[in-house]
């Protein structure tokens, strides 16, 4: 395998989809609310933003690693991992891959540097608090993607949804608008759900290594009723957006992009094979994805016809 190949596995370059959609969605707010687009602070916040993301998948593989989980997951049969595997494999040492890390963490403050000379320090804020709980997710003491209290599914809605999407919108207008909070919560929720559903896939390995996930504290069939209300949520605060007039009403078409995760649901039981559950992953990052792309081009509608 090449280097660029080891290097999109180990940092989950695949998902980086749900970092550049909350943050064309800010930048999209911008154009249609204000009639305002900066490209080369849209490019600097794309490329800080995508980086800040790539840190975050690889200091969580670190640290699953130095926490044993990842171990774990290797070892036991009936679970799928979905780390990279390159630590608990010895194909890449623990030195190069916490330079990467933190490589991608300084990429991420350059561009934070850069976007404050145009708009002010603020920004750094926005930043700061994403690179606390990416560090603080996995790093003792605090762990709290661990502790099985619903936290980490907290910090994937501020992550993923309000703090991409406020904060490109902010480095954009300037401005802190409601609007720009209530466009993060049907991508911040569906991004939710993407990493509720990935828990499924490995939660006995998880429970062995102490790991707790909403799926280990609750059991399958709980936590799949929790699953689908997420889904709900996500595609209700939708329809908020459109009655308090955040988005137009032909981004209502977006609500068929439900349909997909809400058919694999119905060809699950209470209890399932980790490999059951791979269509449930599958079908959230695709829902997540093309939702998200609906809702841009709305926007980008709305900011041209108006
Ligand atoms: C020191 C300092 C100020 C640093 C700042 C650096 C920084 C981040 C700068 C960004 C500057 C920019 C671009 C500012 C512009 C305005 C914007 C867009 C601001 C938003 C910033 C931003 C992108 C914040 C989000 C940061 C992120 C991505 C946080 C991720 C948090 C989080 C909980 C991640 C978990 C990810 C993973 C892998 C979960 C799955 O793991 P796990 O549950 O263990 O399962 P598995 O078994 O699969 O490992």
């Amino acid at each position: 395998m090449n280097k660029l190949n080891l290097f999109m596995k180990a940092s989950r370059f695949r998902v980086i989809p749900v970092m550049i959609i909350p943050v064309i969605l800010g930048a999209m707010g911008a154009y249609a609310w204000e009639g305002i687009f900066h490209p080369f602070l849209f490019v600097i916040t794309l490329v800080g933003a995508g980086a800040a993301h790539l840190f975050s998948n690889m200091i969580n593989d670190l640290w699953d690693f130095r926490n044993g989980v990842d171990v774990a997951a290797k070892e036991t049969a009936s679970t799928i991992s979905t780390n990279s595997g390159y630590l608990a494999n010895g194909i890449v040492t623990e030195r190069i891959f916490a330079a990467l890390t933190w490589m991608l963490l300084g990429i991420a403050l350059i561009c934070g540097i850069i976007l404050s000379f145009y708009t002010g320090w603020g920004v750094l804020i926005f930043g700061g608090i994403g690179a606390l709980i990416a560090y603080f997710y996995v790093a003792p003491p605090l762990k709290f993607g661990y502790r099985g209290k619903g936290y980490s599914e907290v910090a994937i809605l501020v992550s993923f949804g309000i703090l991409p999407v406020m904060g490109t919108y902010f480095v954009q207008t300037l401005q802190f608008d409601y609007r720009a909070l209530m466009l993060s919560l049907p991508i911040g929720l569906l991004t939710t759900l993407i990493l509720f559903n990935h828990h499924f896939l490995h939660w006995q390995s998880d429970k062995e290594s102490g790991k707790l996930t909403l799926v280990v504290v609750w059991g399958e069939r709980r936590a799949l009723q929790i699953s689908k209300f997420l889904l709900i949520l996500a595609y209700l605060s939708l329809l908020v957006c459109v009655i308090i007039g955040v988005m137009p009403i032909y981004v209502l078409l977006a609500l068929v992009t439900f349909l997909p995760v809400y058919k694999v649901y119905k060809q699950l039981q209470d209890k399932n094979p980790s490999q059951a559950y791979l269509p449930l992953l599958g079908a959230s990052l695709k829902a997540a994805i093309r939702c998200g792309l609906l809702m841009s081009i709305s926007l980008l509608i709305q900011g041209i016809f108006q």
